[in-house]
């Protein structure tokens, strides 16, 4: 029987408050999951690298349907030190609540709305859905509602309409000891339809090396250097400085290319991960995706507890700390013309290709 753990809130006072109740699950911290008394235990679906890092994120957790909102103890937050690009990476960003869910800013109308509800269609459970909804559903980071904030600050009793929105997600790097985050974003055209004229002339401003010849973005990366044992970070500017000639390095950097060949394997697993994610392009006509990023993230601890035999590629591909998500969708938009999303394809598919020439390699 599969267990759901009641996370609720009540907002006190007024009559005009949301009382909330939202069934979720929530996501394990480290490698535990839940037992079907809703106690969290150690778990079995580790890898073969002696039980040390997190391969999976739990697959059996509930969610909300979107509507409702979460209210959140303060003290039950903190700032998330692992977010790589996006706005407000200080003090604005994104946050951390003490089970594991991240918690990201919504943007004002029409962004914010966007996002959620594009994550609300993804997620919905409808019966009437085409088949590429069950591929996207695995690639995106899971949606468990919109939250607000309960702090001693903010005028809560009063108002609580005031108080800042924020998507509660699953936290792409969770159980990872040593997180290596890549945010891509995808597509030569990074903005909305309906972008203002100085937007559009911003956006065609940035990143030109690679975003009108490749149709990426490298936005933001960390990484573990294996062989320094220190953290690295590269900011927008890294990314904006690249071109067609020196991104494969890039991408070989981020995944410690230069400091031990088991880098192939988790280039070849991206790698499949990206087919699977081009099948969805290559058939959906239904949404139009500007601005929009593939997450790689790995935990480099890979790296120091590797697998002691040769393993068979279904399996690697099942058991190894790496995880590809496509997230922001900020400028997600209903497409007119029925046409394929040829922007989106055209970033994606180049992302494929030095994947592969990176693989062909000797
Ligand atoms: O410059 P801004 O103020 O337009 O900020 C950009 C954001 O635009 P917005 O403020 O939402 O209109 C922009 O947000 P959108 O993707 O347009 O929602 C990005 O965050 C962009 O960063 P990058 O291109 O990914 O490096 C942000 O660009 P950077 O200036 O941080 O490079
Ligand atoms: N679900 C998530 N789990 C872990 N990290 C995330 C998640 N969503 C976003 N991030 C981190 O936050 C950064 C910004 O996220 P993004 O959705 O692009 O925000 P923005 O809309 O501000 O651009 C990403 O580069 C990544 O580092």
């Amino acid at each position: 029987m599969r267990s759901v753990c009641k996370y609720s809130a009540k907002m006190a006072g007024k009559s005009s408050a949301v009382n909330v109740n939202l069934l979720v699950q929530p996501p394990c911290l480290s490698t535990c999951s839940t037992s079907s008394h809703g106690q969290f235990q150690k778990s079995s679906i580790n890898g073969y690298l002696n039980g040390k890092i997190e391969t999976k994120m739990n697959s059996n957790l509930e969610f909300g349907d979107g509507s409702e909102i979460v209210l959140v103890p303060e003290e039950d937050l903190q700032l998330f030190d692992h977010q790589v690009s996006g706005h407000g990476t200080a003090e604005k960003g994104l946050l951390k609540h003490k089970l594991g869910f991240i918690l990201k800013p919504l943007q004002n109308p029409p962004m914010g709305t966007r996002e959620k509800n594009f994550y609300k269609q993804v997620f919905e459970k409808n019966l009437e859905k085409p088949e590429y909804y069950n591929i996207l559903e695995k690639f995106l980071p899971k949606f468990y509602g919109v939250a607000q904030i309960k702090s001693k600050s903010n005028n809560w009793n009063g108002n609580g309409s005031l108080a800042p929105k924020y998507l509660v997600l699953e936290n792409i790097i969770q159980g990872f000891t040593k997180p290596c985050i890549n945010d891509i974003k995808i597509g030569s055209q990074t903005w909305s339809p309906d972008a203002s004229e100085a937007k559009i002339k911003q956006e065609k401003s940035k990143y030109t090396g690679t975003k009108f010849s490749l149709g990426i973005c490298l936005t933001g990366m960390q990484y573990f250097d294996v062989q320094k044992n220190e953290k690295c970070k590269k900011s927008k500017d890294f990314g904006k400085s690249l071109d067609s000639t020196t991104v494969n390095e890039a991408v070989k950097e981020f995944f410690n290319a230069e400091n031990s060949p088991l880098y192939r394997n988790l280039v070849k697993v991206s790698y499949e991960k990206l087919l699977e994610i081009e099948q969805v392009f290559s058939i959906q006509n239904e949404f139009k995706i500007y601005g929009s990023s593939v997450l790689i993230a790995y935990d480099a601890e890979y790296f120091l507890s590797p697998p002691k035999t040769e393993i068979s590629s279904e399996i690697l591909c099942n058991n190894i700390p790496l995880r590809v998500y496509l997230i922001d969708f900020a400028h997600v938009h209903p497409t007119e013309d029925e046409q394929l999303d040829e922007n989106y394809l055209f970033g994606l598919r180049s992302l494929i290709r030095i994947f592969k020439e990176i693989l062909e390699e000797s």
